[in-house]
C-alpha cells in the first residue's frame, strides 16, 4: 500500500507556506539577512519542536517566519515547498499565508504576495502542479488589523482567491471577524476558517453561521456534536483535517484515536492534509501513510480523500473534471 499512496494524486487544501520553513532554509535566510535566532545547528532547531498544544506551536512558528524578508526569500520558501509536492505527486495545492504575520514586521504586503505568486507561476510552468493562493487573517489580532489586511488585498485579487482564519482558536470566537468576512464575501473572496481544531463543536457551527465559509479547516472536533455531523454529511461541507499536526498538537494523544477514517465511512467529505509539515514531521504522502497505518484502509477508500479534495477544492468545474480523471484513470490501472 505504500507505493499506491506514494504515487497517488493527491490535491492539498490546509497548507500554510509559513509552515514549511525547513531548519535548513530558516538557518541559511537567517544568515542571508542577518537575522539573530536563537539556534545554531539544525538539530537544536529540530528539538525545539515539542509542542504541547496550538500556542506553544505558534509561538516557535512566528519566529521562525522572522527570517523571510525579501521577496526572493518567500520566493524560496514557496519553491522549495512546491519541489516537494512534486515528490508526493500532489497535483493541486491551495495554499494559506499570514500577511500580518510580516506586515507586523514592517515587511510589505507586496513583497509576500508577488514572492509567493512567482513561485507558483513557475510551480504550473515547469511542474505542472496547479495552486490557489488564501489570505489567513489572525485571529489573536483585532478587527481593525483584518481590516486593514483586506484593504492591502485589493491590489492583489487576481492572485488571492479567499479568506480564512486561524492562529489562536480559544478566546478569539468567530464573532470577531464576522463584518471582515461579510466584506470579504461581498469583494469576491471565498471564505474558509480554522475551527474546531482546539476548540469545541460550537466553534465549527458558529463558523459555518457566523462568517459563511464554505470548507471547515480541521473540524475535527465535529464529532462531539452528532447533529453537526449529520449537517456536514447533507451538506457536503468538507473537512481539511491534518492528522500530522492534530498529534503534535496533542488534539488526540495516538493516531489509533484519530476520528478521520470513521468520519470518511460516514460519508462525509474529509480531505488529508499537512499544514506545516515542516513542524510536524510529514508532507502528504507521510500523513496518508501515518493515517492508513492506524486505520487500514483498501485503495477505493484512500483515494476517496483525493476525490473529496478535488470536490472541495477552488479550481473551476472543468478543471475538477480534468483532476477527477487523472486520479480515476490511476486508480483503473492500480486496481
Ligand atoms: N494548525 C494551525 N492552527 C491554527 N493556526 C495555524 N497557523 C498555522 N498552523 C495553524
Ligand atoms: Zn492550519
Amino acid at each position: 500500500m505504500k507505493k499506491f499512496i506514494q504515487s497517488l494524486p493527491k490535491v492539498e487544501l490546509h497548507l500554510h507556506i509559513e509552515g514549511t520553513l525547513e531548519p535548513e532554509l530558516m538557518l541559511e535566510l537567517a544568515q542571508r539577512n542577518s537575522i539573530n535566532i536563537p539556534f545554531n545547528s539544525v538539530d537544536e532547531i529540530r528539538d525545539a519542536y515539542n509542542f504541547h498544544n496550538l500556542q506553544s506551536f505558534l509561538d516557535i512558528y512566528f519566529q521562525g517566519a522572522d527570517v523571510l524578508i525579501h521577496e526572493q526569500d518567500f520566493f524560496d520558501l514557496t519553491w522549495a515547498y512546491l519541489l516537494r509536492c512534486q515528490e508526493d505527486n500532489v497535483i493541486h495545492t491551495e495554499i494559506f499565508f499570514d500577511p500580518q504575520a510580516h506586515t507586523e514586521r514592517g515587511i510589505l504586503f507586496d513583497t509576500v504576495v508577488n514572492g509567493i505568486h512567482r513561485a507558483l507561476d513557475k510551480g504550473i510552468s515547469e511542474l505542472g502542479i496547479s495552486s490557489k493562493l488564501i489570505m489567513c487573517f489572525l485571529r489573536h489580532l483585532d478587527e481593525e488589523s483584518a481590516f486593514n489586511t483586506l484593504s492591502q488585498a485589493q491590489a492583489h485579487k487576481d492572485k488571492i482567491i479567499g479568506v480564512g482564519l486561524d492562529s489562536t482558536e480559544i478566546g478569539n470566537p468567530a464573532s470577531k471577524f464576522e463584518r471582515v468576512f461579510k466584506q470579504a464575501i461581498e469583494q469576491g473572496f471565498l471564505t474558509v476558517a480554522h475551527a474546531g481544531e482546539e476548540g469545541p463543536a460550537s466553534n465549527i457551527s458558529e463558523a459555518l453561521s457566523l462568517l459563511q465559509i464554505t470548507r471547515i479547516d480541521h473540524g475535527v472536533r465535529c464529532t462531539e456534536d452528532a447533529s453537526l455531523v449529520e449537517q456536514l454529511i447533507a451538506e457536503r461541507i468538507p473537512l481539511t483535517v491534518c492528522p500530522l499536526s492534530n498529534l503534535k498538537l496533542k488534539v488526540f494523544d495516538r493516531m489509533e484515536q484519530h476520528n478521520i477514517v470513521g468520519l470518511l465511512r460516514q460519508g462525509v467529505c474529509v480531505t488529508i492534509n499537512s499544514d506545516d509539515p515542516a513542524y510536524f514531521g510529514g508532507y502528504m504522502t507521510d500523513n496518508f501513510l501515518a493515517v492508513n497505518n492506524a486505520h487500514p484502509m483498501n485503495k477505493t477508500e484512500i483515494a476517496q480523500f483525493t476525490f473529496n479534495a478535488i470536490e472541495a477544492s477552488f479550481v473551476s468545474p472543468s478543471e475538477q473534471e480534468r483532476l477527477r480523471q487523472v486520479t480515476q484513470r490511476f486508480l483503473e490501472l492500480e486496481q
